[in-house]
């Protein structure tokens, strides 16, 4: 054999350099098959290619379908299950609340969350960072500080129960996906800029609401192949990604424009100034542009930086998260002859200006929504989280550091001792819940990483199903244009998503 274009010396015979090559490739194969057997996962159940590679589950993301597949895995080899050489999904509920529970060390899993090098309260990674800030957007949500907000709630949610009657008058039929989807982004720039996009009006997203929805169609791309974003900077044949670093850019700008015209009409003293979640931080002296406050990351005090960033985390975490949670609940009352009518019923018997706080006290009502919560609430595919340096213990398998292990509520919310012929909706569950079934509940995540905004989305939940089923008591789901339950079935990555991206509903 010979090597003509090779800087191997002539007087080194082929057959040394032939057999030393395949002396590597052996040593090679040897040290892999010894990393396989000596992983300390290895004592984890799984299927056989979870000890060489995770790309399967990966793929599965990327087709909407990881979170049905891990729940399969789950039932087939228990409550901890290997993914992948370095990962595992844990369904054991003691085991979820270990991973979630506060000072547990395990820390998000930045491969998943971190994104554009901003820590906003979403995605900082840093636990002292993150609870100084907690501490301080923490009161922007607490119910009392939202109610003075129910004002912009109600008045977005009457237009988008006129849009819905309109186009169900006009066209036979409306996407309720769509009008709630304008509804949510509406409300929160409202919340976070002190004026609304009005989307609603308009019909349609905006520039900003397209550039956030970009951005969060590659989360799961993101999460399984972090580099290839990272790559996308170097290759020139990537020009969809290339796009990302301009799309990013333009949300900033937008958002910081937003941010600086309201802390002009702030300073302005104008009377007109609408509330917004930062009202209280704003009035203690925050969101104050000077050199000084510009620096992102002093946690106590937010520059206008700060809540330029954390509105746009908001609008990312906020708005498909409660438009595809309401749009499910309308969709499984539906479907449920018997729910729609002791609902219905319920609903009815409120005087004409009810608030958010009769809302809460109607018993029916609430337990359609931890029903809808359960089985469709927005959040079903993996958390996942960092082994801490000195290594776990998890449901009696020792998991060492830097393991990534994942919780999914998709299990969760579906474990027969939990939640007994678990795939129904039935709300009536909710009545008298057994204490397994409490446990296992954690729509909004749990411990200190838990939704901030989860008292608004069941604000935003409450007083949009009131308002739409006094509105259309008769509404029915459509077939209009092809529609079916196929269109309605969940597909997960990031969030839960109808495979059709939509759900028709028209009047008798
Ligand atoms: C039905 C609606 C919603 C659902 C089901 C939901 C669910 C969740 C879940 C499960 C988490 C935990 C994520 C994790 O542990 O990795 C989370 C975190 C978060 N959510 Fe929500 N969410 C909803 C609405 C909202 C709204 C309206 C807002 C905005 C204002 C919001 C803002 C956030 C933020 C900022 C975090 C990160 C909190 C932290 O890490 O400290 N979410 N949400």
């Amino acid at each position: 054999m010979a090597f003509p274009d090779s800087k191997i010396p002539n007087w080194v015979p082929s057959s040394v350099v032939a057999q030393a090559m395949v002396g590597i490739l052996a040593l090679f194969i040897l040290q892999t098959l010894y990393r396989v057997v000596t992983n300390p996962l290895s004592s984890i159940p799984g299927p056989f290619w979870s000890r060489w590679t995770n790309l399967p589950v990966k793929l599965r993301l990327l087709s909407g379908s990881k979170a049905t597949y891990v729940h399969s895995l789950h039932e087939r080899y228990g409550p901890v299950v290997r993914l992948g050489p370095r990962e595992v999904d844990v369904s054991d509920v003691g085991a979820v609340r270990e991973v979630h529970k506060a000072r547990s060390g395990f820390l998000k899993d930045p491969g998943y969350y971190v994104g554009g090098g901003v820590r906003s309260v979403f995605s900082a990674l840093d636990p002292v960072f993150h609870a100084q800030r907690r501490r301080v957007l923490g009161p922007c949500f607490a119910e009392a500080q939202l109610e003075t907000l129910e004002p912009t709630i109600v008045e977005r949610a009457r237009l988008t129960i006129a849009k819905l009657g309109d186009e169900m008058a006009t066209a036979g039929c409306t996407d309720i996906l769509h009008w709630w989807t304008l509804f949510a982004m509406d409300v929160i720039s409202e919340m976070c800029f002190g004026e609304s996009f009005h989307m609603l009006e308009v019909g349609k997203k905006n520039q900003y609401a397209e550039d956030i929805a970009e951005m969060g169609s590659l989360l799961p791309l993101r999460g399984a192949f972090p580099w290839l974003i990272w790559l996308a900077g170097y290759v020139p044949f990537f020009p969809y990604f290339k796009n990302v670093g301009a799309t990013r850019q333009r949300v900033v700008e937008y958002g910081t424009a937003r941010a600086a015209q309201y802390m002009r009409l702030v300073e302005s003293n104008d009377s007109a100034v609408r509330k917004t979640l930062f009202s209280s931080l704003v009035a203690k002296g925050g969101g104050s542009n000077s050199q000084q406050d510009r620096k992102t990351g002093s946690p106590e005090q937010l520059s206008q930086l700060d809540i330029t960033i954390e509105s746009q985390s908001y609008i990312t975490a906020g708005t498909d998260t409660t438009a595809i949670t309401l749009t499910y609940l309308i969709y499984a009352v539906l479907r449920h002859d018997a729910v729609r009518a002791r609902l219905v019923g319920e609903l009815q018997s409120l005087p004409d200006g009810f608030t958010h706080r009769d809302l809460r006290a109607l018993p029916y009502l609430n337990l359609v929504l931890e029903e809808t919560l359960r089985l469709y609430g927005a959040s079903q595919g993996a958390l996942p989280r960092v082994v801490p340096p000195e290594g776990a213990v998890l449901a009696g398998y020792a998991v060492p550091p830097g393991v990534v292990v994942s919780t999914q509520n998709y299990s969760l919310h579906r474990d027969g001792g939990a939640y007994p012929d678990a795939e129904k909706f039935d709300p009536s569950r909710w009545e008298n819940p057994a204490p397994e079934a409490k446990n296992a509940f954690m729509p909004f995540g749990i411990g200190p990483r838990n939704c901030i905004g989860l008292n608004l989305a069941r604000m935003e939940l409450r007083l949009c199903t009131a308002l739409f089923f006094r509105a259309f008591p008769d509404v029915r789901l459509s077939s209009k244009h092809g529609m079916s339950d196929a269109d309605m079935k969940p597909q997960i990555n990031f969030l839960v998503m109808p495979a059709g991206h939509r759900c028709l509903v028209e009047l008798p």
